[in-house]
């Protein structure tokens, strides 16, 4: 009999948990498992761990209890992470913003141009290398984060709500850029939202959490091989999605307003 072959495991979290401060537990027994290839989001009410489930798994944090495995030795080469903010040094032009993980590193600015140019041609910004962060809009500069993220081709992708400052055409633009370079890239993406709509258009899974302690109380993986785009948005197969992912949600303790 054939057996299927799954794609590898690039981060595994086993009974992962997280306490800051004596008796305040922000997470507790934690399993999550992700795969090359997968976009796995982390929805839940503010407050409940999302945040420090990602930092965990960059290695910006410990555990405090439980393990984490990575497929993976160099944890600053394969991974690439994307604040709320884009966090660019204003002094400095958008290709110099794109070059820091790679002199950070040691490379040369010559050396680094075949890499940064290509790390912005992927989000569409290769005519604004000279720019400054002050002359951008927000998309933009989100844009040259991303590119800033990419530019060391990191095998796992962790954005923490990238878009949620963002208009909503400008979100939704940025959604579907994420996918296509995600494609192209081949890469895996685990990604940080407070958003049930977003979540459900761009994951292959979802980590519901929940708060107090913080802790994964479902995974759901909304309608799989399906094409993302503006058909699907109005879809019935998207709404019920977003149901359910709700429901959950609700499960979890969140209100209405954290949906
Ligand atoms: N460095 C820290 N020191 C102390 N407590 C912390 C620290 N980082 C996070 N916490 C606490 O851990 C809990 C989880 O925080 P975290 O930021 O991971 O949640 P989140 O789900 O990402 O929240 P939000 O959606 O509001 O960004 C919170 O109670 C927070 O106050």
């Amino acid at each position: 009999m054939l057996q299927e072959v799954k794609p590898r495991v690039l981060v595994s979290l086993r009974g992962v948990g997280k306490t800051f401060a004596p008796g305040g537990e922000a997470l507790a027994g934690v399993d999550l498992e992700v795969r090359a290839g997968e976009f796995v989001s982390l929805l839940g009410p503010s407050g409940c761990g999302k945040s420090t489930v990602l930092r965990l798994v960059a290695g910006l944090e410990t555990a405090s209890a439980g393990t984490i495995s990575r497929g993976f030795d160099d944890v600053g080469a394969a991974v690439g992470f994307v604040f709320q903010e884009p966090t660019l040094m204003p002094w400095a032009n958008v290709f110099d913003n794109v070059y820091l993980p790679l002199r950070l590193r040691g490379q040369t600015r010559a050396g680094a141009k075949t890499p940064v140019r290509e790390a912005l041609a992927l989000v569409g910004l290769s005519g604004s290398a000279e720019a400054f962060p002050r002359e951008l809009s927000g998309g933009m500069r989100m844009r040259v984060s991303i590119a800033r993220a990419l530019v060391l081709r990191p095998l796992l992708l962790l954005m923490d709500e990238p878009f949620a400052a963002l208009d909503e055409m400008t979100r939704s633009r940025l959604n579907d850029d994420l996918l296509r370079l995600q494609a192209e890239l081949g890469a895996t993406v685990v990604f940080v939202t407070h958003s049930v709509f977003e979540s459900v258009y761009l994951s292959s899974r979802i980590a519901v959490m929940g708060a107090n302690p913080g802790r994964i109380i479902a995974e759901i993986e909304p309608a799989g091989g399906v094409e993302r785009d503006e058909r699907f948005r109005l879809s019935a197969a998207y709404a019920r999605c977003c149901e359910k992912v709700s429901a959950a949600l609700r499960g979890s303790g969140a209100g209405e307003a954290s949906i």
